[in-house]
């Protein structure tokens, strides 16, 4: 009788195989694995009876690609243009370019909670308002901080404004006493913001007026943040290949405790500490250690650095950037200029606008507040898409029903674009707020976001833009040194802009 013997592991060998044909048809198996993957993706989605660009419905390759590139905005617009309502821009994402839409999707209380996207955004050891992304720690930490950002407190706070004010007026001063002398106002405008953002926060300037340029390069370090920010944020989990790689901590001049925005935060955090209670003035700093006092455990000491810090980098490129393309659209259009330049004379004369322009004041401004809406509708200061995921149960959105979990997209260029605000969407008109229904135009922007994730900062904007720009108009002549070219831009997660040249004379205040 024969013995039968196993002579060899025919697991092992099997493995084995496979790994030499592996090592022998790598070239093959790789874009293989791709393929099958990224057809998984387009095909076994319920999304995938949406329409949209070929590489975004089996990858995010579309998503990151396009936010490298710095014109999302665009992007979205021309797919919006080619594909209609309702794009397929990831294999679970899809952008909307209904305004009603996104009303629904923004409003308080209906369960749309920010995606992973926000979570790239620093710091992630203990997140800001901005940056939080689970919605009850949200919620709770944005009532502590809400108090020291109401128009209220805010107007308390107005003679800060002023303070800084007066210090870019004396820069331009100082300009014009060369007639139609060069100045870069785009630049101006971003160093102010970020100054003004230093007084309401820590009580003192970053010192970018008065050195007249980009200290440390700071201002470009927050912007080369955003962007990679708003690129990961498109693929959160290589997050950790690159700022949260360990390895990344022991790599030269990458500390960021030592860049100039943090190193001042850090600063006055350490001043306040030691100075307990005997503050010398009510400011952003302050009145979040007074909220913490309040509720240590609620709103934590690391809780009062993060909203104080996270503020300097959400509200200084994006009320530059509002200022800038105000600026720009009123300057390029000569008939627009005389309009807004007659309006804001004729208070003047008329005593109804003080040398520091008071909010009120500039509130009777129709046309100057047209100009404002207008500018913040054409060129929303958010470039990228607000992302949030439709609650797990599911969801009717605008009439169509969208599965739980599914990623959906808002960016205001594409919804500021709607025939909602005329048959001339695309061109800068102020005169359209005084014509048309403003009251359900006003519902339809989005340009500070909405519902619980409203901007936060929304009023200290407001305020700020509506006591310097009409400031700068009465004051000075600007006249673009190229009036033909748009402004360069490119969007991080704020439109960061460039090109705003002028020459500068002073003007006679009586026309
Ligand atoms: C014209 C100027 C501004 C514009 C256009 C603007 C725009 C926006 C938008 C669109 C959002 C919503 C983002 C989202 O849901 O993904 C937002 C949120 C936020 N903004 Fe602003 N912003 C401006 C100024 C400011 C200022 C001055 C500050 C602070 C000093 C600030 C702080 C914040 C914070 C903390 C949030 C997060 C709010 C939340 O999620 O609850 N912003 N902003």
């Amino acid at each position: 009788m024969a013995v039968l013997k196993p002579d060899v592991d025919t697991s092992e060998s099997a493995v084995v195989q496979l790994i030499k044909a592996l090592r022998t048809y790598w070239f093959a198996v790789i874009p293989a694995v791709f393929i099958l993957r990224f057809l998984y993706y387009k095909y076994s989605s319920p999304l995938r009876k949406y329409p949209g660009p070929f590489l975004a419905s089996g990858s995010r390759a579309w998503k990151v690609w396009s936010t490298y590139s710095g014109h999302t905005e665009l992007d979205h617009i021309a797919l919006h243009e080619r594909y209609g309502p309702i794009v397929r821009i990831a294999p679970t994402e899809l952008s909307l370019a209904s305004p009603n839409a996104a009303r629904e999707v923004l409003a308080a209380g209906k369960g749309f909670h920010k995606t992973d996207f926000y979570g790239v955004f620093p710091p992630p050891e203990n997140p800001d308002i901005f940056t939080e992304t689970r919605e009850a720690v949200h919620a709770v930490k944005k009532r502590y901080a809400s108090n020291p950002y109401s128009m209220a407190t805010m107007h308390q706070m107005a003679s800060y404004i002023e303070d800084t004010e007066k210090m870019l007026a004396s820069k331009f001063d100082k300009m014009c006493e060369t007639q139609n002398q060069y100045c870069n106002l785009g630049d101006y405008l971003h160093y102010y913001a970020f100054d003004v953002l230093g007084e309401i926060a820590f009580s003192r300037k970053f010192g970018f007026l008065e050195a007249g340029y980009d200290i440390e390069g700071a201002i470009k370090t927050i912007d080369d943040m955003q962007w990679y920010d708003g690129i990961i944020g498109q693929i959160p989990e290589w997050d950790f290949a690159f700022r949260r790689n360990p390895v990344r901590k022991y790599l030269p001049g990458l500390d960021t405790k030592q860049f100039l925005i943090t190193r001042m935060a850090v600063q006055e955090m350490d001043k306040r500490k030691k100075m307990g209670k005997q503050l010398e003035r009510k400011d952003l700093l302050s009145q979040l250690f007074a909220a913490h006092d309040k509720a240590p455990d609620a709103f934590k000491e690391g809780d009062v650095f993060a909203v104080a810090h996270g503020a300097i980098f959400a509200g200084s490129d994006s009320t530059a950037s509002t200022m800038q393309s105000m600026c720009h659209s009123v300057l390029r259009n000569p008939a627009i200029y005389a309009k807004l330049k007659q309006e804001i004379d004729e208070a003047a004369a008329s005593g109804k606008l003080s040398e520091m322009p008071q909010w009120s004041e500039v509130q009777a401004l129709p046309y100057f507040q047209a100009c404002l809406k207008e500018a913040m509708r054409i060129r929303p200061a958010v470039g990228l898409n607000i992302t949030r995921l439709v609650p797990p149960e599911g969801c009717e959105i605008d009439g169509t029903w969208f599965t739980g979990g599914t990623r959906v997209a808002l960016n205001g260029w594409v919804l500021h674009r709607n025939e909602l605000f005329g048959p001339d969407p695309k061109v800068y008109r102020p005169e359209r707020w005084l014509e048309g229904d403003a009251k359900n135009m006003e519902r339809f922007m989005f340009q500070f976001g909405g519902g619980s994730h409203l901007c936060i900062g929304k009023n200290l904007a407001l305020l700020e833009m509506n006591k310097t720009l009409p400031l700068l108009f009465r004051d000075y002549e600007f006249e673009l040194l190229r009036p033909e070219e748009d402004l360069k831009y490119h969007s991080t997660f704020f439109v960061v802009q460039e090109g705003l040249e002028v020459r500068i004379s002073k003007r006679n205040k009586s026309g």
